[in-house]
């Protein structure tokens, strides 16, 4: 390949669905009264679309090289992602070598550290470096996880997360992760349901199939520890974002407290090297960065790293390809999140359906990751998108 250079970056937003999975309509169990930090208001327990949980929508990030080469990728950021991309980090790509992937990584976030750090801004700089990791497979003709050092296996395994464990074990998934549905506002007996709900659903699976929880942030340090040692009596495989992401000392204190033999797991909401380094520093068993949030793939080599020199396992958390690429080529990373997007988490799906053509799914649990160049999916051209800004 001739050194190729990048001649213009391109913001697109699309609606409904998509790298937005929270952008949902109509019933689903993603949106079904689960436990979230703001269950302290009664008001906004039963729907997490009530206090905007869909409010940023999908932000599509195209590179073009000047061979007219296409690379793009999609995350979660809608038009303020677009806004960001377009107004400010467009200049850090144009006319560069689109093998320039650490010096614009780097470039992009010391450019926005006075309004970024994490959040949105992660999100977009994660957007535009995994548009640039496709671009650099498209013109290499080379499947993304070839130009990390190449897979560690010939297959991915997942667990499945949804509200339906027991039909993901039918489905051959290695476990299943249900979401926590009752915070600790709605009490005593928020917490009996929410034991009832582990000890009904270890019912339906048997002993030896792997079950979690997830409590998108929802508990207080007491709440976890009281209710990490009643879920072990019911084989609780890890209780999962317990706190909030700000609260590091929390998930130390939780760390010390929970029962040997459950795993505490965090991080989908934490992003760059820095948060996984204080995130780490508390003990956790297992980070989970989201691809689409943390700082793309550039960083996220970075942070699986340093958790693999503190003996934590790296499980990404969801967002499809991004994720599948990295995971088959670290073994500090044995199996991945498939995230149930089908409304009754009853089918397998595509996660970011219908914005992908050619997104990959598990059958039977497991995927191996096609060949296909860059991160081998296409924009569907059904999928209406605009173009809010340009530059
Ligand atoms: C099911 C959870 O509440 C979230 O919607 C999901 O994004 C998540 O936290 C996960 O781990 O998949
Ligand atoms: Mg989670």
């Amino acid at each position: 390949m001739s050194q190729r250079t990048i001649r213009e970056v391109r913001a697109y937003t699309v609606r409904g669905k998509g790298a937005d999975y929270h952008d949902q309509e109509g019933a689903h169990w993603i949106d079904d009264h689960i436990a979230t930090p703001m269950a302290v208001y009664p008001e906004y327990r039963q729907s997490r679309r009530s206090f905007g949980l869909d409010v940023l929508g999908t932000l599509v990030v195209e590179v073009e090289a000047d061979d007219g080469t296409v690379g793009f990728a999609v995350t979660t950021a809608g038009e303020i992602g677009a806004w960001i991309v377009e107004k400010h980090l467009a200049r850090f790509l144009e006319g560069r070598a689109v093998t320039d992937l650490e010096r614009i990584w780097d470039q992009m976030y010391r450019s926005t550290l006075f309004y970024g750090r994490r959040g949105v801004v992660l999100n977009v700089i994660s957007g535009v470096d995994l548009a640039l990791y496709d671009l650099l497979g498209r013109l290499r003709q080379e499947p993304v996880y070839a130009l990390l050092g190449g897979p560690v296996r010939d297959e991915l395994q997942f667990y499945a997360t949804g509200a339906r464990p027991d039909r993901a074990k039918e489905l051959g998934f290695l476990g299943g992760k249900m979401p926590l549905h009752h915070a600790p506002g709605e009490g005593v007996e928020g917490f009996r349901k929410n034991l009832d709900a582990l000890a009904d659903m270890r019912g339906r699976v048997g002993e030896d199939f792997w079950l979690m929880l997830d409590c998108w942030m929802s508990l207080d340090v007491d709440y976890a520890t009281r209710f990490v040692h009643a879920a072990a009596e019911h084989g609780l495989k890890w209780l999962e974002e317990a706190l909030i992401p700000d609260d590091y000392w929390g998930y130390a204190q939780l760390k010390r407290q929970a029962p040997p033999g459950v795993l505490i797991s965090t991080g989908e909401h934490e992003a760059t090297r820095w948060g996984f380094r204080q995130l780490l520093e508390t003990g956790v068993d297992i980070i989970q960065p989201d691809v689409n949030w943390c700082g793309g793939i550039t960083e996220l080599i970075k942070i699986s790293a340093l958790a693999d020199a503190h003996g934590a396992l790296v499980v990404p958390h969801g967002s499809s390809v991004y994720s599948y690429h990295f995971v088959v080529t670290r073994t500090n990373s044995p199996f991945a999140e498939f995230l149930m997007m089908h409304e009754t988490a009853e089918e397998v799906v595509p996660m970011f359906s219908p914005l992908l053509l050619g997104e990959p799914v598990p059958v039977d649990g497991r995927l191996r990751v096609p060949e296909t160049p860059g991160f081998g999916v296409e924009l569907n051209p059904e999928v209406p998108r605009e173009r809010p800004y340009t530059h």
